[in-house]
């Protein structure tokens, strides 16, 4: 199938859908006409229909009907609920064949496997390939990170599909299906780790004197900096944090604050509570 052919159907139209929608239209990967999106919120239809100029609609059952790649995007506790309605309106004894890419954290391939194949031969389930990708909201302007993994049914052309598509919204890392409660724990949910710091680190500046417009100025613009001359200069993160840190300076004093204060183990147990959350997610449903 040429991507031109690729109809893609987003259910579930809330933040992490809007960001690889507009990422795939920004990236010129994808027609708005190729893309339909589906959410129980009309006002959410309409905002989405004015600002991508996509299909929209308030049938999951219709998007997963006419897309040949239909991305499951709602909140993991509602995902049997929806899978349940796809089921029992029998499409998945879809005769066309098409990729399931889901995006929800936490939940196993083998619980869509259980709603989607049930009742179905092997050679039924082997039309619905089903995909897990973690992506990160930063897709949206093209510089995203995602997982990527697939049950025994995805070939290495959906796989190559599924790439491509992610790949046009930044960096994908194929894992095996027992690293991805750690993709989310890294950079799934790692763009908000990022957005915490800023907001600690505005809020100082804007005790410390400054203006809310230069705070933010002075935090983003070094903060985008940093980031940028990690990844141009391929130095280590610790070699050029020592380069800014004079013997008995100013960045020292952060430093030694900051380690007196375990910031680096508020990281780490922040991140491993993220994993074991992924890990509890597939226990609820
Ligand atoms: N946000 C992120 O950074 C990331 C999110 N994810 C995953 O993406 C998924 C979506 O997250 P996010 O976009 O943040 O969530 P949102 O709540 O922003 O979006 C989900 C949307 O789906 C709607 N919805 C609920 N049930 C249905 C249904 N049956 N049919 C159609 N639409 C429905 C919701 O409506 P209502 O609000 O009324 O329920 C909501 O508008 C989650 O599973 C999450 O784990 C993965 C990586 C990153
Ligand atoms: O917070 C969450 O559960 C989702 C998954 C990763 C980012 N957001």
């Amino acid at each position: 199938m040429s991507a031109s052919d690729v109809r893609i159907g987003f259910i579930g139209a809330g933040n992490m859908a809007e960001a690889m929608a507009g990422a795939l239209i920004s990236s010129g990967k994808m027609q708005s006409r190729q893309l339909t999106l589906c959410d129980i919120r009309e006002d959410r239809l309409s905002y989405l229909k004015t600002q991508y100029n996509v299909h929209t609609s308030t049938s999951a059952a219709e998007t997963f009907e006419t897309a040949s790649t239909v991305v499951l995007a709602v909140k993991p506790q509602g995902m049997r609920a929806l899978l349940e309605e796809l089921r029992n309106k029998g499409l998945h004894r879809s005769v066309q064949r098409k990729q399931i890419i889901t995006i929800a954290a936490g939940l196993p391939l083998s619980f869509y496997e259980g709603i989607l194949y049930e009742g179905l031969d092997e050679t039924s389930a082997a039309r619905l390939p089903i995909m897990r990708v973690m992506p990160n909201t930063p897709a949206l302007v093209l510089a995203g990170m995602s997982g990527l993994c697939g049950n025994a049914h995805t070939t290495p052309s959906d796989m190559d599909l599924a790439e491509a598509l992610l790949s046009s919204m930044g960096d994908v890392l194929r894992v095996t299906e027992a690293q991805m409660d750690g993709v989310t724990a890294v950079s799934g949910s790692g763009p908000a780790y990022f957005f915490y710091f800023v907001e600690a680190m505005v809020k100082t500046a804007e005790k410390m004197g400054f203006q809310s417009g230069e705070a933010n100025r002075l935090a983003l613009a070094t903060l985008n900096g940093a980031a940028k001359l990690l990844l141009d200069s391929g130095e280590e993160p610790a070699d050029l944090r020592r380069k800014v840190t004079s013997p008995g300076g100013t960045t020292e004093a952060a430093i030694n604050e900051m380690k007196a204060r375990n910031v680096a183990e508020g990281i780490q147990e922040g991140m491993l509570a993220a994993a074991r959350r992924s890990r509890e997610l597939s226990e609820l449903i």
